[in-house]
């Protein structure tokens, strides 16, 4: 089996990361690599680390470029998705990075993202309950945000439990600047970030905070609320998240622990740390993997769950492959490492 596969936004850095995985790939020949302002440029003056495809020049955004492949990946920003997805026929898998299908709710998309809600496609977050069965033989993936795949994974053993009180969930988690992407911005200057930490989006504002309250809300008895904090850190790439909640009557560390093992014992890339060891993000540069622990802070009778993840590989780009191979019927494994890149 050969599967076409574009890259549309190769230039950025979930492009990049989607090829670097796409080049290993054993049934993946990879075709139109396209960008913005970049086209007629070599991919090698954006990824000078994709030794085998560097002399290959991007093209433009556009359908026709985009035509006569059997999976197209966007990885363009907000709001450039819809209007490209509309042109490809239903024929095509069409795996979307960015946010334009996620969220299900429009009044919800218009009061974070604001414009028109384009709708809403499968989710492509597998290890959900029931998710692998949505994704197997669709044609339109919506990839989640990094934030939201790592805290949805945190916190769903507990609140699928009733293990804490989902009203009440706190997601505080730092991140490298590669999630903000390659575009130039000040606050991504080296002289802003190095040395420095720096919260943003303070106050339920960020987009991530309605897309992680929907993961969780159809496995939750009560209304899910979450308070969503992230931070920007001197790292390129990588999230460690730390989320917490009030414990329900009863809950104790056994049982936490054992929500934790039940749900993700088979699962290949989630992994719940021996006792003791707690998640690193450089555990999981490279590799789509969650590394995760679980703690009961009995003082204040809260559940803590610590998660590390690259977001550019089980955050995005990773993620997405893995969504590519459930869809057209592949081992959903195929070209995913496990094996993290460190020191
Ligand atoms: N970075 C991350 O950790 C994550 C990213 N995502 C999502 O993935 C998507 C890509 O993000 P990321 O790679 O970080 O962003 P980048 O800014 O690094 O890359 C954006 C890409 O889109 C291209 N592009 C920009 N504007 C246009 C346009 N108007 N028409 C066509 N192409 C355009 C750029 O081309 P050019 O170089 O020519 O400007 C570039 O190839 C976003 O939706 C993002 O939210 C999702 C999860 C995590
Ligand atoms: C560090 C940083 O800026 N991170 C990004 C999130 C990146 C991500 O998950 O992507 P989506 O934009 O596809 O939702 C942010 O907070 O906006």
């Amino acid at each position: 089996m050969s599967v076409k596969v574009a890259v549309a936004g190769a230039s950025g850095y979930a492009g990049g990361e989607l090829l670097r995985l796409l080049s290993s790939h054993p049934e993946v020949e990879i075709g139109a690599l396209t960008a913005g302002g970049n086209a007629g440029t070599a991919l090698g003056v954006h990824h000078p680390h994709l030794v085998p495809l560097a002399g290959r020049i991007l093209v433009e955004t556009t359908a026709e470029n985009l035509a006569g492949h059997d999976v197209v990946f966007l990885a363009l920003p907000h709001g450039q998705s819809a209007g490209i997805a509309e042109q490809l026929g239903e024929d095509v898998t069409v795996i979307d990075c960015g946010a334009d299908f996620r969220l299900t709710e429009a009044e919800v998309w218009v009061e974070f993202y604001g414009g028109e809600h384009a709708g809403s496609w499968p989710y492509g977050l597998p290890e959900l309950p029931g998710q692998r069965d949505k994704l197997r033989g669709s044609n339109r993936v919506a990839v989640p945000g990094c934030y939201p795949t790592v805290s949805t994974l945190a916190l769903l053993p507990a609140v699928q439990h009733g293990l804490v009180d989902p009203t009440q969930l706190v997601v505080v988690a730092v991140s490298g600047t590669s999630g903000a992407g390659k575009a130039p911005k000040t606050h991504l200057l080296g002289a802003e970030v190095m040395g420095s930490a720096s919260a943003y989006g303070v106050g339920g504002v960020h987009r991530h905070t309605p897309e992680i309250e929907q993961n969780l809300t159809p496995y939750a008895e009560q209304p899910v609320s979450v308070s969503f904090t992230p931070v920007l850190v001197p790292m390129a790439r990588g999230i460690l998240a730390t989320c917490s909640a009030p414990i329900a009557d009863g809950t104790d560390l056994a049982a936490l622990r054992q929500a934790y093992e039940d749900a993700y014992r088979n699962e290949p890339f989630i992994h719940l740390l021996p006792e003791g060891q707690w998640p690193q993000t450089q555990a999981t540069l490279g590799a789509n993997t969650v590394q995760l622990q679980v703690a009961l802070d009995q003082r204040t009778g809260r559940a803590v769950i610590v998660a590390a993840m690259d977001n550019l590989t089980k955050g995005t780009a990773g993620g997405a492959v893995q969504c590519m191979n459930l869809a057209i019927g592949l081992d959903e494994a195929l070209a995913l490492p496990l094996v993290g890149v460190a020191p």
